[in-house]
């Protein structure tokens, strides 16, 4: 089975197979950056990839990329092509593998084109492995649009990660003398959390079919309360959902960790092994087509908003964040002695004063307005930001932050059951942070499910990377004198604990004395996406974004218009749904039900009945009453010409009356027999894999 694993993925032992071996040489010094791909190069990879594909069943290739919609986006192209004696031949060149150029006229862009300036171009980008699924051969590409502003997330991340790389590296070396690197990578690796519901119900409900979440649904007599599904018995109609992921998932190479119940009913999660950032998210993007897809395969349908349910657990997508040399030294490592480990210090350090700096911008690029419904309800970060170091190591900087000496609790140990000693682990797990260390990496709980991991990772290398920059200029003269260096360092850590250390919270985040004590600490509480965006107006780029060339002005004010027109398009389609769901299914249902109790009452007059029935009827009047209103405030958004009033007139005006009309369903609702009942409900959707 293991020599199966990664049979559709063009890796680098199939590069080394495939090709010559100089071709082969070549194409690693690209991928070191030490020389571009030439094109005799390119064209023998072209040829050797051509080769491997139609081998495994190949036709076509398609450059995937991710445009700013964060989705997938893809053209599949034939290889097959006709010789000058009109013979069908399969051809594939190093131009067509390094460069594409699909219509980009309708994909997001911010304003930065208009739509008769429709060229977009796709480069390869050869650190990440080709693939085939199905008879696709996926080349992973950057898209930039004619003028080569960029249109996708892959090239901001490249880039990003190549910063902190040139920052990190520096310290690194001056700071480990005993090998000398000359890479620093960004590993990740992404838990994913999502629903699966049967395919049957689904259909029949429009807010999971437009929205992927219900926007009214009474809730069920039973939840999550009993604690019985989380990392319970997989229902076995799942499980066999989960070995046929599993099989797709080993044959593209990518490393799946675990697999298990989450806490709500119908939730599940999938882990992915670290890899290098662009790589980990080209696998989380993979992983969640392919549960797409293969949940339809088992007649089932696998959703990622962040809310679909309310009452229960949502879904996150936990970024576990660890940076390391080339060979494998990890800074976020303890080690023994952490007090002493002074690439620790830094980098731990740098990441504080990083998240502490960028806190907004976190806020905003861990998420997206469904995380609204998330953040800060059942077992999910707040939208405050705060890093939590556990006890042991909040311990040790606070007492460099105080100039006291450190001292080292003695190491516990687990005695149990006479198995054998194992060491305790530093602190306990506090998942109520936002961003929470776990012995060698930081797990960023605030990304949503539906999200792609890449802005908030850009976001952390280059703030991680700003940090880093200004550091080494105060240690670099000191290189030669170990004393003084030492002394710099904790004369560093201690500025950054004392300018920056407010972010640190070690208690329950989930609490209202944290939302106070956030307060006095003057850390920002920004509840909806909307108004991160709106905090970020006019805010400074330059050492994050500009200085670095990862964005231009030009692409960061597209992108806040595209995350602007987000907010406008995701409240519209609910309010929209919410429309006609009242006209196709909701209002029937209580008209059905005042149907049944009429024919009760024209024969036999009953008080209990007939307040039923004025109940139910009244409820239907305000419904109705309220479904002309929600047009009506819909057309009043549509007018507003300057996108950012329109989404503020959207999010006061659409979401809260979204929220009232809630109300008032799920009210009716509980009054209505279930043969009355048009939309299936929570129980029956909980209920609906056993
Ligand atoms: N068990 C867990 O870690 C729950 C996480 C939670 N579902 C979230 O939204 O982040």
């Amino acid at each position: 089975m293991i020599e199966n694993f990664g049979i559709n993925s063009f890796n680098k032992k199939k590069m080394k197979e495939y090709l010559p071996y100089p071709i082969y040489l070549k194409w690693k010094d690209a991928l070191r950056d030490e020389k571009n791909l030439d094109r005799e190069t390119a064209d023998a990879i072209a040829h050797a990839m051509k080769d491997w594909a139609l081998k495994n069943g190949a036709t076509h290739f398609a450059h995937w990329f991710l445009p700013l919609s964060g989705h997938t986006a893809k053209k599949h192209e034939s290889f097959i092509s006709r010789t000058s004696d009109n013979e069908p031949i399969n051809r594939f060149s190093g131009k067509e593998l390094i460069k594409g150029e699909p219509d980009a006229s309708s994909f997001p862009s911010g304003g930065m084109r208009s739509t008769f300036e429709a060229r977009g171009y796709t480069y390869w980008d050869l650190t990440a492995n080709s693939f085939i699924i199905g008879d696709v051969l996926y080349i992973p590409t950057i898209f930039m649009s004619y003028n080569g502003e960029k249109l996708d997330k892959r090239g901001p991340l490249i880039d990003s990660t190549k910063a902190l790389s040139e920052e990190g590296i520096k310290i690194v070396n001056m700071l480990n003398k005993e090998t000398h690197a000359y890479r620093m990578r960004v590993k990740v690796g992404l838990e994913q959390e999502f629903f699966l519901i049967d395919k049957e119900i689904y259909n029949k409900r429009s807010d999971l079919k437009n929205i992927g979440r219900t926007i009214v649904g009474a809730s069920s007599p039973k939840g999550q309360e009993l604690s019985d599904h989380y990392f319970g018995q997989i229902p076995r109609r799942v499980d066999d959902f989960y070995t046929d992921v599993n099989k797709k998932l080993y044959a593209l190479g990518i490393y799946s960790e675990a697999e298990h119940n989450e806490v709500a009913p119908n939730q599940f999660e999938m882990a992915i092994l670290f890899e290098n950032v662009n790589v980990a998210i080209d696998d989380n993007q993979l992983l969640m087509n392919i549960l797409k897809e293969t949940a339809l395969e088992h007649d089932m349908v696998c959703l990622f908003h962040e809310k679909p349910f309310n009452g229960v657990n949502g879904s996150g997508k936990h970024n576990n964040y660890s940076i390391t040399t080339n060979y494998g030294l990890n800074v976020f490592d303890p080690g023994d002695d952490p007090y002493h480990n002074n690439i620790f210090l830094i980098f731990t350090a740098a990441l504080i004063e990083a998240v502490d700096k960028y806190q907004t911008l976190i806020r905003l690029h861990a998420s997206s307005t469904s995380n609204d419904f998330r953040l800060g309800a059942d077992e999910a970060p707040p939208a405050i930001v705060s890093v939590f170091l556990g006890s042991d190591l909040e311990k040790l900087f606070n007492s460099i932050r105080d100039g006291v000496e450190y001292k080292e609790e003695n190491k516990r140990v687990f005695e149990g059951y006479n198995l054998l000693n194992v060491p305790k682990d530093s602190s306990d797990r506090n998942r109520t942070a936002a961003v929470a260390f776990t012995g060698n990496k930081f797990e960023f709980r605030m990304l949503g499910s539906s999200k792609t991991g890449s802005d908030l990772n850009i976001t952390l290398n280059c703030a991680i990377a700003d940090s880093l920059s200004r550091i080494y200029e105060e240690i670099r003269d000191l290189e030669n004198d170990e004393n003084k260096l030492r002394e710099k360092i904790i004369e560093i850590v201690k500025d950054i604990m004392n300018n920056h250390g407010r972010v640190i919270c070690d208690g329950d985040n989930y609490s209202d004395e944290w939302k106070v004590e956030a307060e006095k600490r003057g850390l920002p509480n920004h509840k909806t996406y909307f108004d991160a965006l709106k905090a970020l107006k006019d805010f400074d780029y330059s050492d994050i974004f500009l200085k670095r060339n990862i964005y231009t002005e030009k692409e960061l004010k597209a992108s806040y218009d595209v995350y602007l027109e987000e907010v406008v398009i995701y409240h519209t389609l609910e309010a929209k749904t919410l429309v006609d769901m009242i006209e196709k299914d909701i209002t029937p249902a209580g008209i059905k039900e005042m149907r049944d109790l009429s024919k009760v009452l024209s024969f036999k007059n009953n008080k209990a009945l007939s307040t039923k029935y004025d109940r139910i009827e009244n409820r239907v009047e305000k419904l109705m009453a309220e479904e002309e209103n929600l047009k009506t405030l819909l057309s009043h958004a549509s007018e507003i010409k300057e996108l950012q009033k329109r989404a503020e007139y959207v999010e006061k005006n659409i979401k809260t009356k979204l929220l009232e009309i809630r109300k008032v369903a799920d009210d009716m609702e509980t009054m209505i027999s279930r043969d009355n009942l048009n939309l299936p409900t929570y129980e029956d959707i909980f209920n609906s894999l056993n």
